[in-house]
């Protein structure tokens, strides 16, 4: 079968939801006084928006091959990614084999390294990588999971993100992971009320459901081993991104410190083998959390998952979407995937990048089967307005 080459790459910006998922209106469960790194400053409590958590927005990459088959990913990263793909990366890209994944890859990393190494640059690098496996797949006419060794288990399950882990649990979920709320910031205080709202929760579940709590960077390493034995009282399974992402030497700390059971994870922030390869060498974390959209897309997220699988580390993606579905059914130490409640009051069960994707499967009763639709099986939505920024 002669394989078609790359002919036009184009990448797009969105607005209101999409990839970009912390860009939701007012009032949104994700958006209500989450405790962060900035929470120090009193001005930048109460949301991420007031320190622009959305400002990026959402890059969308579409590929185009010589024989017309289109592939498209999205993910975080609006303007900024646009440029670097259209002015940067595309030389990489136009004329190369669809099938020269790895090689477009190594381009891609080592022809931006002088600049990126992590951060927008990943995000917009992972953009790529997924739209090329998107595009793949559709040629080849095989689901992404396919192309990946093909699935471990039939279906997925799935532990829930969002404000209401007892809504979660009669849902079906496996587990409920909610936003700190109050940091170091706000002392004893806050502190009481992270603990309480982590009793009346574990009240309304039983003692069998998994309650987690996800930290966004925002603790010191007193604060984050203090709570974690104080929250040991109401089962507390797992402490998420406790610190900053560039503080290996506390998470490495603050696992040697945690209470018996109970979880350190991490890796939302991070990217590449490189990066991950220190998280695990160091001993940071029981569970390294990737979000294939950030941290170098599917090419690099094999090669992290086989590092985590040597360290017997699992290894659950940061929610996205079929992005990280499609990958975590074919993978035995990725043994449950994270689903993040988009809804505003986290009460029903709509699409995580809603409402850019069309086709894109949910959970039900906490599960999931992938379907097996060429590419990652989802469509844009036409009703999202694309906007294309830049030209080459
Ligand atoms: C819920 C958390 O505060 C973040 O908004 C979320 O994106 C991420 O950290 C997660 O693990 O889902
Ligand atoms: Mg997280």
């Amino acid at each position: 079968m002669s394989m078609p080459t790359i002919r036009h790459v184009r990448a797009f910006t969105v607005r209101g939801g999409g990839a970009d998922y912390h860009d939701q209106a007012e009032g949104h469960w994700i958006d209500d006084h989450v405790s962060t790194p900035l929470a120090r400053y009193p001005e930048y409590r109460q949301s991420r928006r007031s320190f622009g958590l959305d400002v990026l927005g959402t890059l969308v990459v579409e590929i185009e091959a010589s024989d017309g088959t289109v592939g498209f990913a999205v993910t975080t990263g609006g303007e900024i990614g646009a440029f670097i793909v259209e002015k940067h990366l595309v030389r990489f890209l136009e004329g190369q084999w669809v099938t020269d994944i790895e090689k477009m890859w190594d381009l891609m990393y080592f022809g931006t390294q002088f600049y990126g190494r992590k951060g927008i640059v990943l995000n917009t690098i992972s953009c790529v990588d997924l739209a090329l496996w998107d595009l793949l797949g559709k040629v080849r006419k095989e689901p992404v999971f396919q192309l990946l060794g093909g699935p471990v288990r039939d279906e997925l399950q799935f532990y829930a993100t969002g404000a209401r882990p007892d809504l979660a649990q009669k849902m079906g979920f496996i587990g409920g992971k909610m936003p700190l709320q109050h940091g170091p910031a706000e002392g004893e205080e806050g502190l009481r009320k992270n603990l309480d709202r982590l009793a009346d929760m574990r009240n309304r579940v039983g003692d069998d459901f998994w309650l987690m709590y996800d930290c966004w960077m925002s603790l010191d390493l007193r604060y984050a081993t203090r709570f974690a034995h104080l929250a040991q009282e109401s089962g507390l399974k797992w402490i998420e991104e406790a610190l900053s992402p560039d503080d290996y030497w506390g998470y490495a700390e603050l696992r040697r410190k945690m209470p018996p059971a109970m979880w350190v994870t991490t890796g939302e922030h991070e990217a590449t083998r490189w990066g991950f390869r220190m998280l695990l060498e160091m001993g940071c974390c029981d569970m390294i959390q990737p979000d294939v959209g950030w941290c170098g897309g599917i090419t690099e997220l094999i090669k992290i998952s086989a590092l985590a699988d040597a360290h017997d580390a699992l290894v659950v993606p940061h929610g996205s979407s079929v992005y990280s579905y499609h990958f975590v059914v074919t993978r035995h130490n990725s043994p449950f995937a994270e689903f993040l409640m988009m809804a505003p009051k986290a009460d029903e069960i709509v699409p995580m990048f809603t409402p850019l994707l069309l086709d894109e499967p949910l959970p039900v009763n906490g599960r999931m089967k992938v379907p097996d639709t060429p590419g990652f099986g989802v469509r844009l939505n036409p009703a999202c307005t694309l906007h294309r920024p830049y030209e080459h």
